[in-house]
Protein backbone atom coordinates (compact mmCIF):
# COMPACT_ATOMS: atom_id res chain seq x y z
CA UNK A 1 0.00 0.00 0.00
CA UNK A 2 1.24 3.52 -1.07
CA UNK A 3 0.47 6.50 1.46
CA UNK A 4 -0.07 9.67 -0.50
CA UNK A 5 1.99 11.43 -2.85
CA UNK A 6 5.80 11.53 -2.58
CA UNK A 7 6.68 14.75 -1.31
CA UNK A 8 9.73 17.07 -1.97
CA UNK A 9 11.89 15.19 1.05
CA UNK A 10 14.69 14.00 -0.05
CA UNK A 11 14.62 9.99 -0.02
CA UNK A 12 18.19 9.31 -0.43
CA UNK A 13 18.65 11.00 2.64
CA UNK A 14 17.20 8.62 4.82
CA UNK A 15 18.54 5.17 5.78
CA UNK A 16 22.10 5.84 3.60
CA UNK A 17 23.79 6.54 6.96
CA UNK A 18 25.09 4.03 9.18
CA UNK A 19 27.89 3.32 6.82
CA UNK A 20 30.56 5.38 8.57
CA UNK A 21 33.05 3.45 10.70
CA UNK A 22 32.79 4.31 14.13
CA UNK A 23 35.76 5.12 16.00
CA UNK A 24 36.34 4.92 19.63
CA UNK A 25 33.26 5.85 21.74
CA UNK A 26 34.16 4.10 25.11
CA UNK A 27 36.78 5.80 27.37
CA UNK A 28 37.32 3.01 29.03
CA UNK A 29 37.69 0.53 26.44
CA UNK A 30 41.38 -0.41 26.96
CA UNK A 31 43.85 0.11 24.41
CA UNK A 32 44.73 -2.80 23.80
CA UNK A 33 41.30 -4.82 24.37
CA UNK A 34 39.54 -5.67 21.10
CA UNK A 35 37.46 -2.99 20.02
CA UNK A 36 39.44 -0.32 21.37
CA UNK A 37 40.07 1.13 17.76
CA UNK A 38 36.64 1.56 17.73
CA UNK A 39 33.16 0.84 19.50
CA UNK A 40 31.78 -1.67 22.28
CA UNK A 41 33.29 -5.02 21.90
CA UNK A 42 30.26 -6.96 23.30
CA UNK A 43 27.77 -4.99 21.06
CA UNK A 44 30.29 -6.53 18.10
CA UNK A 45 30.71 -9.48 19.32
CA UNK A 46 27.39 -10.02 19.97
CA UNK A 47 26.13 -8.25 16.72
CA UNK A 48 28.56 -9.12 13.98
CA UNK A 49 26.84 -12.09 12.87
CA UNK A 50 23.61 -10.16 11.81
CA UNK A 51 22.64 -6.88 11.20
CA UNK A 52 18.99 -5.51 10.80
CA UNK A 53 17.38 -5.01 7.33
CA UNK A 54 16.47 -1.64 6.43
CA UNK A 55 13.92 0.01 8.43
CA UNK A 56 12.60 2.74 9.81
CA UNK A 57 11.84 3.44 13.72
CA UNK A 58 8.50 5.12 14.21
CA UNK A 59 8.77 6.61 17.70
CA UNK A 60 5.25 7.84 18.78
CA UNK A 61 5.36 9.84 21.67
CA UNK A 62 8.89 11.13 20.87
CA UNK A 63 9.02 14.46 23.04
CA UNK A 64 8.11 12.95 26.14
CA UNK A 65 11.23 12.14 29.23
CA UNK A 66 11.70 8.25 28.02
CA UNK A 67 12.23 9.36 24.07
CA UNK A 68 14.29 12.08 25.62
CA UNK A 69 16.52 10.62 28.35
CA UNK A 70 16.26 6.75 26.87
CA UNK A 71 15.68 5.99 23.60
CA UNK A 72 17.22 8.56 21.18
CA UNK A 73 20.38 8.15 22.92
CA UNK A 74 19.97 4.68 22.89
CA UNK A 75 19.11 4.45 19.14
CA UNK A 76 22.20 7.53 18.48
CA UNK A 77 24.39 5.04 20.03
CA UNK A 78 23.53 1.87 18.41
CA UNK A 79 23.73 3.73 14.96
CA UNK A 80 27.07 5.79 16.09
CA UNK A 81 28.57 1.80 16.47
CA UNK A 82 27.18 0.88 13.11
CA UNK A 83 24.87 -1.64 14.26
CA UNK A 84 21.76 -0.69 12.55
CA UNK A 85 22.59 -2.48 9.32
CA UNK A 86 22.91 -0.46 6.15
CA UNK A 87 20.00 1.91 5.91
CA UNK A 88 18.12 3.09 8.73
CA UNK A 89 15.68 6.28 9.45
CA UNK A 90 13.64 7.35 12.41
CA UNK A 91 10.29 9.09 12.30
CA UNK A 92 9.09 10.70 15.03
CA UNK A 93 5.67 11.47 15.75
CA UNK A 94 4.01 13.74 18.81
CA UNK A 95 1.10 15.99 19.21
CA UNK A 96 2.70 19.06 19.42
CA UNK A 97 3.09 21.01 16.11
CA UNK A 98 6.19 20.79 14.68
CA UNK A 99 8.75 21.02 11.28
CA UNK A 100 11.49 18.14 10.80
CA UNK A 101 14.07 20.97 11.20
CA UNK A 102 12.58 21.70 14.72
CA UNK A 103 12.01 18.16 15.83
CA UNK A 104 15.94 17.85 14.45
CA UNK A 105 16.94 20.71 16.69
CA UNK A 106 14.93 19.25 19.75
CA UNK A 107 16.35 15.37 18.72
CA UNK A 108 19.81 16.70 18.86
CA UNK A 109 19.78 19.01 21.75
CA UNK A 110 18.52 15.70 23.90
CA UNK A 111 21.19 13.62 22.68
CA UNK A 112 23.38 16.87 24.24
CA UNK A 113 21.24 16.38 27.37
CA UNK A 114 20.88 12.78 28.49
CA UNK A 115 23.50 11.43 30.61
CA UNK A 116 22.91 8.31 28.48
CA UNK A 117 24.54 9.54 25.13
CA UNK A 118 27.88 8.00 24.12
CA UNK A 119 30.37 10.61 23.48
CA UNK A 120 29.78 11.64 19.99
CA UNK A 121 32.12 11.49 16.86
CA UNK A 122 33.05 14.55 15.24
CA UNK A 123 30.52 14.79 12.87
CA UNK A 124 28.33 12.20 14.33
CA UNK A 125 25.36 14.56 15.33
CA UNK A 126 25.01 15.86 12.07
CA UNK A 127 25.05 12.42 10.03
CA UNK A 128 22.39 11.18 12.53
CA UNK A 129 20.52 14.60 12.48
CA UNK A 130 19.44 13.68 8.63
CA UNK A 131 17.53 10.51 9.69
CA UNK A 132 15.13 12.21 11.54
CA UNK A 133 11.58 13.05 10.59
CA UNK A 134 8.56 14.26 12.18
CA UNK A 135 4.92 13.93 11.86
CA UNK A 136 2.14 15.48 14.14
CA UNK A 137 -1.32 14.92 14.85
CA UNK A 138 -4.68 13.75 17.08
CA UNK A 139 -3.88 9.58 17.78
CA UNK A 140 -7.53 9.52 17.84
CA UNK A 141 -7.64 10.59 14.09
CA UNK A 142 -6.78 8.83 10.66
CA UNK A 143 -4.77 11.46 9.12
CA UNK A 144 -1.43 10.90 11.57
CA UNK A 145 -1.01 7.47 10.63
CA UNK A 146 -1.50 8.02 7.04
CA UNK A 147 1.84 10.92 7.44
CA UNK A 148 3.06 7.92 8.50
CA UNK A 149 2.24 5.73 6.37
CA UNK A 150 3.79 8.15 3.47
CA UNK A 151 7.16 8.08 5.57
CA UNK A 152 7.05 4.36 4.47
CA UNK A 153 6.62 5.31 1.53
CA UNK A 154 9.17 7.66 1.33
CA UNK A 155 11.93 5.55 2.87
CA UNK A 156 11.20 2.92 0.27
CA UNK A 157 13.70 3.54 -1.88
CA UNK A 158 16.52 3.62 0.20
CA UNK A 159 15.73 0.54 2.13
CA UNK A 160 16.04 -1.45 -1.04
CA UNK A 161 12.17 -1.25 -2.11
CA UNK A 162 11.14 -2.61 1.70
CA UNK A 163 9.28 -0.96 4.07
CA UNK A 164 9.91 -2.59 7.51
CA UNK A 165 8.77 -0.72 10.20
CA UNK A 166 9.17 -0.58 14.24
CA UNK A 167 6.44 1.19 15.96
CA UNK A 168 7.74 2.19 19.42
CA UNK A 169 4.89 3.17 21.89
CA UNK A 170 6.24 5.70 24.14
CA UNK A 171 3.44 7.39 25.27
CA UNK A 172 1.02 7.21 28.23
CA UNK A 173 -0.49 3.89 28.58
CA UNK A 174 -4.05 4.83 27.90
CA UNK A 175 -2.97 5.48 24.02
CA UNK A 176 -1.63 2.13 23.12
CA UNK A 177 -4.58 0.72 22.26
CA UNK A 178 -5.55 3.60 19.97
CA UNK A 179 -2.45 3.83 18.44
CA UNK A 180 -2.29 0.03 17.45
CA UNK A 181 -5.86 0.66 16.25
CA UNK A 182 -5.26 3.28 14.22
CA UNK A 183 -2.18 1.65 12.50
CA UNK A 184 -4.15 -1.26 12.07
CA UNK A 185 -6.83 1.12 10.16
CA UNK A 186 -4.43 2.14 7.81
CA UNK A 187 -2.93 -1.07 7.06
CA UNK A 188 0.23 -0.59 8.75
CA UNK A 189 0.50 -3.75 10.50
CA UNK A 190 0.60 -5.26 6.94
CA UNK A 191 3.21 -7.05 6.82
CA UNK A 192 3.41 -7.95 2.60
CA UNK A 193 5.39 -4.85 1.81
CA UNK A 194 7.96 -5.17 4.82
CA UNK A 195 7.92 -6.74 8.36
CA UNK A 196 5.92 -4.44 10.65
CA UNK A 197 6.20 -4.75 14.53
CA UNK A 198 5.05 -2.65 17.48
CA UNK A 199 6.60 -2.21 21.13
CA UNK A 200 4.75 -1.70 23.91
CA UNK A 201 5.88 -0.18 26.80
CA UNK A 202 5.39 -0.63 30.21
CA UNK A 203 2.72 -0.56 32.12
CA UNK A 204 0.86 -3.23 30.50
CA UNK A 205 -2.80 -2.92 32.00
CA UNK A 206 -3.59 -1.19 35.48
CA UNK A 207 -4.52 -4.87 36.40
CA UNK A 208 -5.45 -8.48 34.99
CA UNK A 209 -8.81 -7.37 33.63
CA UNK A 210 -6.86 -4.19 31.62
CA UNK A 211 -4.26 -6.03 30.52
CA UNK A 212 -6.31 -8.64 29.07
CA UNK A 213 -8.12 -5.93 27.17
CA UNK A 214 -4.96 -4.50 25.73
CA UNK A 215 -3.48 -7.72 24.88
CA UNK A 216 -6.92 -8.64 22.85
CA UNK A 217 -7.21 -5.42 21.09
CA UNK A 218 -3.65 -5.63 20.32
CA UNK A 219 -4.07 -8.92 18.67
CA UNK A 220 -7.56 -7.61 16.86
CA UNK A 221 -4.66 -6.06 14.66
CA UNK A 222 -1.35 -8.03 15.27
CA UNK A 223 0.02 -10.96 15.21
CA UNK A 224 1.52 -12.13 18.65
CA UNK A 225 5.20 -12.74 16.82
CA UNK A 226 4.65 -9.06 15.80
CA UNK A 227 4.45 -7.52 19.73
CA UNK A 228 7.18 -6.91 21.79
CA UNK A 229 6.05 -5.62 25.49
CA UNK A 230 9.13 -4.26 26.66
CA UNK A 231 10.47 -5.08 30.45
CA UNK A 232 14.23 -2.89 30.19
CA UNK A 233 15.12 -5.47 33.44
CA UNK A 234 15.44 -8.02 30.74
CA UNK A 235 17.73 -5.66 28.40
CA UNK A 236 19.98 -5.47 31.18
CA UNK A 237 23.47 -7.53 30.70
CA UNK A 238 23.66 -9.12 34.42
CA UNK A 239 19.86 -9.91 34.13
CA UNK A 240 21.47 -11.60 31.11
CA UNK A 241 24.33 -13.20 32.65
CA UNK A 242 22.19 -14.92 34.81
CA UNK A 243 21.10 -17.10 32.32
CA UNK A 244 24.35 -17.45 30.85
CA UNK A 245 25.83 -18.31 34.19
CA UNK A 246 23.19 -20.83 35.03
CA UNK A 247 23.10 -22.60 31.84
CA UNK A 248 26.47 -22.30 30.56
CA UNK A 249 27.82 -23.82 33.56
CA UNK A 250 27.85 -27.66 34.83
CA UNK A 251 28.42 -26.54 38.57
CA UNK A 252 25.16 -24.66 39.43
CA UNK A 253 22.40 -26.94 38.04
CA UNK A 254 23.01 -29.89 40.52
CA UNK A 255 22.84 -27.02 43.56
CA UNK A 256 20.12 -25.26 42.24
CA UNK A 257 16.95 -26.91 44.08
CA UNK A 258 15.31 -27.64 47.55
CA UNK A 259 18.02 -30.19 48.09
CA UNK A 260 20.68 -27.15 48.17
CA UNK A 261 18.86 -23.95 48.54
CA UNK A 262 17.40 -21.82 51.96
CA UNK A 263 15.62 -19.44 49.46
CA UNK A 264 16.35 -16.93 47.53
CA UNK A 265 16.40 -12.81 47.93
CA UNK A 266 15.56 -10.51 45.31
CA UNK A 267 16.19 -6.84 45.60
CA UNK A 268 15.63 -3.99 43.54
CA UNK A 269 16.24 -0.91 46.03
CA UNK A 270 16.32 2.86 44.54
CA UNK A 271 17.35 5.90 46.49
CA UNK A 272 15.14 7.96 44.51
CA UNK A 273 11.99 9.35 45.22
CA UNK A 274 8.82 9.94 42.66
CA UNK A 275 11.19 12.02 40.20
CA UNK A 276 8.17 14.16 39.87
CA UNK A 277 6.03 11.45 38.71
CA UNK A 278 3.30 11.53 41.32
CA UNK A 279 0.42 11.48 38.17
CA UNK A 280 2.11 8.08 37.00
CA UNK A 281 2.96 6.50 40.31
CA UNK A 282 -0.26 7.55 42.24
CA UNK A 283 -2.16 5.21 39.81
CA UNK A 284 0.95 2.60 39.93
CA UNK A 285 2.12 2.27 43.24
CA UNK A 286 4.76 0.23 43.85
CA UNK A 287 3.25 -3.50 43.04
CA UNK A 288 2.65 -2.08 39.06
CA UNK A 289 5.50 -0.30 38.85
CA UNK A 290 8.22 -2.78 40.12
CA UNK A 291 6.68 -5.86 40.98
CA UNK A 292 4.72 -7.32 38.65
CA UNK A 293 7.44 -6.56 35.55
CA UNK A 294 10.39 -6.09 36.80
CA UNK A 295 10.64 -8.24 39.93
CA UNK A 296 8.27 -11.38 38.03
CA UNK A 297 10.99 -11.22 35.53
CA UNK A 298 14.28 -11.81 37.49
CA UNK A 299 12.25 -14.21 39.45
CA UNK A 300 11.38 -16.51 36.56
CA UNK A 301 14.33 -16.30 35.53
CA UNK A 302 16.03 -17.61 38.56
CA UNK A 303 13.52 -20.42 39.03
CA UNK A 304 12.93 -21.22 35.21
CA UNK A 305 13.80 -24.64 34.64
CA UNK A 306 16.62 -25.02 31.97
CA UNK A 307 15.03 -24.21 28.31
CA UNK A 308 16.15 -26.46 25.39
CA UNK A 309 17.22 -23.74 23.36
CA UNK A 310 18.58 -19.72 23.71
CA UNK A 311 15.53 -19.00 21.51
CA UNK A 312 12.14 -16.82 22.48
CA UNK A 313 9.65 -19.96 22.75
CA UNK A 314 12.03 -21.99 24.77
CA UNK A 315 13.11 -19.38 27.34
CA UNK A 316 9.42 -18.08 27.40
CA UNK A 317 7.98 -21.27 27.55
CA UNK A 318 9.88 -21.72 31.01
CA UNK A 319 8.94 -18.80 32.47
CA UNK A 320 5.59 -19.54 31.88
CA UNK A 321 5.82 -22.81 33.80
CA UNK A 322 7.35 -21.52 36.74
CA UNK A 323 4.86 -18.51 37.18
CA UNK A 324 1.90 -20.87 36.51
CA UNK A 325 3.82 -22.88 39.83
CA UNK A 326 3.78 -20.32 42.17
CA UNK A 327 1.54 -20.45 44.72
CA UNK A 328 -1.52 -18.40 44.32
CA UNK A 329 -2.44 -15.33 46.71
CA UNK A 330 -5.74 -14.58 47.42
CA UNK A 331 -6.61 -11.88 49.22
CA UNK A 332 -6.67 -13.81 52.34
CA UNK A 333 -3.05 -15.07 52.29
CA UNK A 334 -2.05 -11.26 51.44
CA UNK A 335 -1.62 -10.67 55.30
CA UNK A 336 1.03 -13.55 55.50
CA UNK A 337 3.48 -13.10 52.87
CA UNK A 338 3.64 -9.54 51.59
CA UNK A 339 3.97 -6.32 53.35
CA UNK A 340 3.64 -2.65 52.30
CA UNK A 341 5.42 0.72 53.51
CA UNK A 342 5.40 4.36 52.19
CA UNK A 343 8.14 6.67 53.47
CA UNK A 344 8.34 9.14 55.37
CA UNK A 345 10.51 12.13 55.99
CA UNK A 346 14.17 11.03 56.66
CA UNK A 347 18.01 11.13 55.27
CA UNK A 348 19.50 9.63 52.64
CA UNK A 349 23.27 10.39 51.84
CA UNK A 350 23.44 13.04 54.99
CA UNK A 351 20.47 15.13 53.44
CA UNK A 352 16.90 15.46 54.52
CA UNK A 353 14.37 14.16 52.03
CA UNK A 354 10.70 14.78 52.35
CA UNK A 355 8.37 11.89 52.47
CA UNK A 356 6.06 10.82 49.59
CA UNK A 357 3.35 12.21 50.78
CA UNK A 358 5.26 15.93 50.76
CA UNK A 359 6.17 15.26 47.45
CA UNK A 360 4.86 17.35 44.36
CA UNK A 361 1.38 16.50 43.50
CA UNK A 362 0.83 13.65 45.87
CA UNK A 363 -2.70 13.66 47.46
CA UNK A 364 -2.63 13.98 51.14
CA UNK A 365 -3.06 11.19 52.98
CA UNK A 366 -2.12 8.86 49.95
CA UNK A 367 -2.43 5.25 50.48
CA UNK A 368 -0.09 4.34 47.61
CA UNK A 369 2.64 1.96 48.75
CA UNK A 370 6.20 2.76 47.67
CA UNK A 371 7.60 -0.42 49.19
CA UNK A 372 6.41 -3.86 49.09
CA UNK A 373 7.89 -7.40 50.44
CA UNK A 374 6.37 -10.58 49.21
CA UNK A 375 7.02 -13.77 49.73
CA UNK A 376 6.96 -16.85 47.03
CA UNK A 377 6.54 -20.40 47.16
CA UNK A 378 6.72 -22.46 43.76
CA UNK A 379 4.87 -25.39 44.01
CA UNK A 380 6.95 -27.65 42.08
CA UNK A 381 9.76 -30.37 42.73
CA UNK A 382 13.11 -28.10 42.28
CA UNK A 383 11.29 -25.45 44.55
CA UNK A 384 8.84 -27.24 47.30
CA UNK A 385 10.02 -25.45 50.25
CA UNK A 386 11.84 -22.98 48.98
CA UNK A 387 10.64 -19.59 49.49
CA UNK A 388 11.72 -16.76 47.32
CA UNK A 389 11.56 -13.06 48.56
CA UNK A 390 10.80 -10.30 46.38
CA UNK A 391 11.70 -6.74 47.79
CA UNK A 392 11.35 -3.45 45.93
CA UNK A 393 11.18 0.15 47.21
CA UNK A 394 11.99 3.84 46.65
CA UNK A 395 14.07 5.80 48.91
CA UNK A 396 15.55 3.23 50.85
CA UNK A 397 19.27 3.71 51.79
CA UNK A 398 21.04 2.75 47.97
CA UNK A 399 20.65 2.05 44.45
CA UNK A 400 21.27 -1.79 44.27
CA UNK A 401 19.42 -4.93 42.52
CA UNK A 402 20.48 -8.21 43.31
CA UNK A 403 19.37 -11.93 42.92
CA UNK A 404 20.90 -13.86 45.91
CA UNK A 405 20.74 -17.62 45.98
CA UNK A 406 21.36 -18.53 49.91
CA UNK A 407 22.08 -21.95 50.39
CA UNK A 408 21.44 -24.64 53.02
CA UNK A 409 23.67 -24.53 56.33
CA UNK A 410 26.32 -27.54 56.04
CA UNK A 411 24.41 -30.33 58.04
CA UNK A 412 27.21 -30.48 60.89
CA UNK A 413 29.53 -27.99 62.44
CA UNK A 414 32.94 -30.06 63.18
CA UNK A 415 34.37 -26.46 63.54
CA UNK A 416 34.03 -24.04 66.26
CA UNK A 417 31.31 -21.08 65.54
CA UNK A 418 28.12 -21.02 64.08
CA UNK A 419 27.64 -22.63 60.27
CA UNK A 420 27.03 -19.96 58.10
CA UNK A 421 24.75 -20.23 54.66
CA UNK A 422 27.07 -19.98 51.56
CA UNK A 423 25.20 -17.09 48.94
CA UNK A 424 25.38 -16.91 45.51
CA UNK A 425 24.58 -12.94 44.67
CA UNK A 426 24.05 -11.73 41.05
CA UNK A 427 24.45 -7.62 41.30
CA UNK A 428 22.16 -6.69 38.34
CA UNK A 429 23.59 -3.19 39.43
CA UNK A 430 25.66 -1.13 39.88
CA UNK A 431 29.33 -2.32 40.19
CA UNK A 432 27.82 -5.26 38.35
CA UNK A 433 29.24 -8.76 38.89
CA UNK A 434 28.48 -12.04 40.41
CA UNK A 435 29.92 -12.72 43.93
CA UNK A 436 30.15 -16.07 46.44
CA UNK A 437 30.19 -15.95 50.33
CA UNK A 438 31.73 -18.75 51.33
CA UNK A 439 33.53 -19.58 55.20
CA UNK A 440 36.99 -20.09 55.35
CA UNK A 441 40.12 -20.35 57.36
CA UNK A 442 41.51 -17.38 59.40
CA UNK A 443 45.01 -17.31 59.70
CA UNK A 444 46.35 -18.38 62.38
CA UNK A 445 47.05 -21.13 64.99
CA UNK A 446 43.14 -21.75 66.01
CA UNK A 447 40.71 -23.63 63.61
CA UNK A 448 38.32 -20.14 63.51
CA UNK A 449 36.27 -19.84 60.22
CA UNK A 450 35.53 -16.47 58.88
CA UNK A 451 33.01 -15.79 56.26
CA UNK A 452 34.87 -14.63 52.77
CA UNK A 453 34.00 -13.39 49.25
CA UNK A 454 34.79 -14.27 45.99
CA UNK A 455 33.82 -11.69 43.76
CA UNK A 456 33.52 -11.48 39.69
CA UNK A 457 33.41 -7.81 38.49
CA UNK A 458 31.92 -7.13 35.34
CA UNK A 459 33.86 -4.73 34.54
CA UNK A 460 36.73 -7.15 34.24
CA UNK A 461 35.82 -7.49 30.79
CA UNK A 462 36.91 -4.03 30.39
CA UNK A 463 33.94 -2.62 28.35
CA UNK A 464 31.20 -0.24 29.33
CA UNK A 465 28.07 -1.97 29.54
CA UNK A 466 24.88 -0.94 27.24
CA UNK A 467 21.99 0.65 27.95
CA UNK A 468 18.74 -1.96 28.30
CA UNK A 469 16.85 -0.11 25.65
CA UNK A 470 19.95 -0.39 23.08
CA UNK A 471 19.69 -3.96 23.06
CA UNK A 472 15.87 -4.03 23.03
CA UNK A 473 15.90 -1.83 20.48
CA UNK A 474 18.55 -3.88 18.14
CA UNK A 475 16.32 -7.23 19.08
CA UNK A 476 13.60 -5.89 18.41
CA UNK A 477 14.67 -4.22 14.81
CA UNK A 478 16.43 -8.01 14.39
CA UNK A 479 12.99 -9.67 14.89
CA UNK A 480 14.44 -11.46 18.03
CA UNK A 481 11.51 -11.69 20.99
CA UNK A 482 13.85 -13.31 23.41
CA UNK A 483 14.56 -10.45 26.08
CA UNK A 484 10.01 -9.39 25.33
CA UNK A 485 7.48 -11.06 27.70
CA UNK A 486 4.74 -12.64 25.86
CA UNK A 487 1.06 -12.47 26.47
CA UNK A 488 0.94 -15.44 28.47
CA UNK A 489 4.31 -14.71 30.86
CA UNK A 490 1.92 -10.61 31.63
CA UNK A 491 -0.72 -12.86 32.32
CA UNK A 492 0.33 -14.70 34.54
CA UNK A 493 2.40 -12.21 36.37
CA UNK A 494 -0.56 -10.27 36.80
CA UNK A 495 -2.66 -13.20 38.33
CA UNK A 496 0.16 -13.33 41.11
CA UNK A 497 -0.46 -9.88 42.19
CA UNK A 498 -3.85 -9.21 41.42
CA UNK A 499 -4.72 -10.92 45.54
CA UNK A 500 -1.85 -8.08 46.60
CA UNK A 501 -3.72 -5.47 44.87
CA UNK A 502 -7.31 -6.33 45.44
CA UNK A 503 -6.48 -6.61 49.52
CA UNK A 504 -4.54 -3.61 49.50
CA UNK A 505 -6.78 -1.70 47.10
CA UNK A 506 -10.18 -3.07 48.16
CA UNK A 507 -12.97 -1.27 49.10
CA UNK A 508 -14.68 -3.12 51.83
CA UNK A 509 -12.76 -1.81 55.34
CA UNK A 510 -12.51 -4.98 57.22
CA UNK A 511 -10.71 -6.47 54.18
CA UNK A 512 -8.44 -3.81 53.38
CA UNK A 513 -8.02 -1.47 56.30
CA UNK A 514 -5.96 1.44 55.83
CA UNK A 515 -2.23 1.01 56.15
CA UNK A 516 -0.98 3.39 58.94
CA UNK A 517 1.38 5.26 55.99
CA UNK A 518 4.44 6.72 56.16
CA UNK A 519 5.66 3.79 58.23
CA UNK A 520 9.28 3.66 56.99
CA UNK A 521 11.39 6.95 57.03
CA UNK A 522 13.05 7.75 54.10
CA UNK A 523 16.95 6.39 53.50
CA UNK A 524 15.96 3.03 55.80
CA UNK A 525 15.51 -0.39 54.38
CA UNK A 526 11.55 -0.45 54.68
CA UNK A 527 9.35 -0.96 57.52
CA UNK A 528 10.20 -3.55 60.16
CA UNK A 529 7.51 -5.90 58.98
CA UNK A 530 9.48 -6.67 56.03
CA UNK A 531 12.17 -8.10 58.16
CA UNK A 532 9.53 -10.25 60.17
CA UNK A 533 8.56 -11.34 56.88
CA UNK A 534 11.62 -12.87 56.26
CA UNK A 535 12.33 -14.20 59.95
CA UNK A 536 13.11 -15.38 62.42
CA UNK A 537 15.80 -17.55 61.05
CA UNK A 538 16.56 -15.79 58.06
CA UNK A 539 17.27 -12.36 57.35
CA UNK A 540 17.82 -9.70 54.68
CA UNK A 541 21.01 -8.78 53.01
CA UNK A 542 22.65 -5.62 54.26
CA UNK A 543 23.45 -4.60 51.10
N1 LIG B 1 10.10 8.06 31.66
C1 LIG B 1 10.64 6.92 32.10
O1 LIG B 1 11.72 6.88 32.70
C2 LIG B 1 9.94 5.63 31.84
C3 LIG B 1 8.78 5.59 31.11
N2 LIG B 1 8.18 4.39 30.84
C4 LIG B 1 6.96 4.34 30.05
O2 LIG B 1 7.20 4.96 28.80
C5 LIG B 1 6.03 5.62 28.34
C6 LIG B 1 6.36 7.08 28.09
O3 LIG B 1 6.77 7.67 29.29
P1 LIG B 1 7.24 9.19 29.39
O4 LIG B 1 8.06 9.55 28.23
O5 LIG B 1 7.76 9.36 30.75
O6 LIG B 1 5.85 9.94 29.29
P2 LIG B 1 5.54 11.48 29.01
O7 LIG B 1 4.40 11.83 29.89
O8 LIG B 1 6.78 12.28 29.13
O9 LIG B 1 4.97 11.53 27.51
C7 LIG B 1 5.21 10.69 26.47
C8 LIG B 1 4.70 11.25 25.16
O10 LIG B 1 3.30 11.05 25.02
C9 LIG B 1 2.72 12.28 24.57
N3 LIG B 1 1.35 12.41 25.07
C10 LIG B 1 0.96 12.46 26.34
N4 LIG B 1 -0.38 12.54 26.41
C11 LIG B 1 -0.82 12.55 25.14
C12 LIG B 1 -2.10 12.62 24.55
N5 LIG B 1 -3.19 12.68 25.28
N6 LIG B 1 -2.18 12.60 23.19
C13 LIG B 1 -1.06 12.52 22.45
N7 LIG B 1 0.17 12.45 22.97
C14 LIG B 1 0.28 12.46 24.29
C15 LIG B 1 3.61 13.35 25.12
O11 LIG B 1 3.43 14.52 24.36
P3 LIG B 1 3.78 15.97 24.94
O12 LIG B 1 5.27 16.04 24.96
O13 LIG B 1 3.15 16.85 23.97
O14 LIG B 1 3.18 16.03 26.32
C16 LIG B 1 4.95 12.71 24.91
O15 LIG B 1 5.34 12.83 23.56
C17 LIG B 1 4.98 5.39 29.42
O16 LIG B 1 4.22 4.28 29.07
C18 LIG B 1 5.81 5.10 30.66
O17 LIG B 1 5.10 4.33 31.58
C19 LIG B 1 8.73 3.20 31.27
C20 LIG B 1 9.87 3.18 32.02
C21 LIG B 1 10.55 4.39 32.40
O1 LIG C 1 10.38 0.95 35.26
C1 LIG C 1 10.83 1.58 36.19
O2 LIG C 1 12.10 1.37 36.55
C2 LIG C 1 12.80 2.34 37.29
C3 LIG C 1 14.02 1.64 37.84
O3 LIG C 1 14.78 1.18 36.76
P1 LIG C 1 16.36 1.04 36.88
O4 LIG C 1 16.79 0.53 35.56
O5 LIG C 1 16.90 2.40 37.22
O6 LIG C 1 16.60 0.09 38.00
C4 LIG C 1 11.97 2.93 38.40
O7 LIG C 1 12.66 4.01 38.99
C5 LIG C 1 10.68 3.44 37.83
O8 LIG C 1 9.86 3.91 38.90
C6 LIG C 1 9.97 2.37 37.06
O9 LIG C 1 8.88 2.93 36.37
Amino acid sequence: MTHGKKTAKDASARGEAATRKPRKTRARVPASAPGADGHNPFRTLMRRSRAPEPATLVIFGVTGDLAKRKLLPAVFGLWQDGLLGSAFNIVGVGRQEMTDEAFKDFAIEALRSSKETDTPQPGALEKFRELLYYEFGDFAGDEVYDLVGRELDRAEEAHGGRKNALFYLSTPPSLFEPISAGLGRLGLADESEGWRRIVIEKPFGHDLKSARELNDALHRVWDESQVYRIDHYLGKETVQNLMAIRFGNAIFEPLWNRGYVDHVQITAAEDLGLEGRAGYYEEAGVVRDMLQNHLMQLFALTAMEAPAAFDADAIRDEKVKVLRAVKPIPRGRVKGVAVRGQYGPGTLYGDRVPGYQEEPNVKPGSATPTYVAVKLEVDNWRWQGVPFFLRTGKRLPKKVTEIAVVFKRPPLGIFPGGLERNVLAFRIQPDEGVSLKFSSKSPGQEMVLREVVMDFRYDAFGAQLESPYSRLLLDAMLGDATLFPREDEVDHAWQIVMGILSAWEGDSPADSPTADFPNYPAGTWGPDEADELIGPDRRWRRL
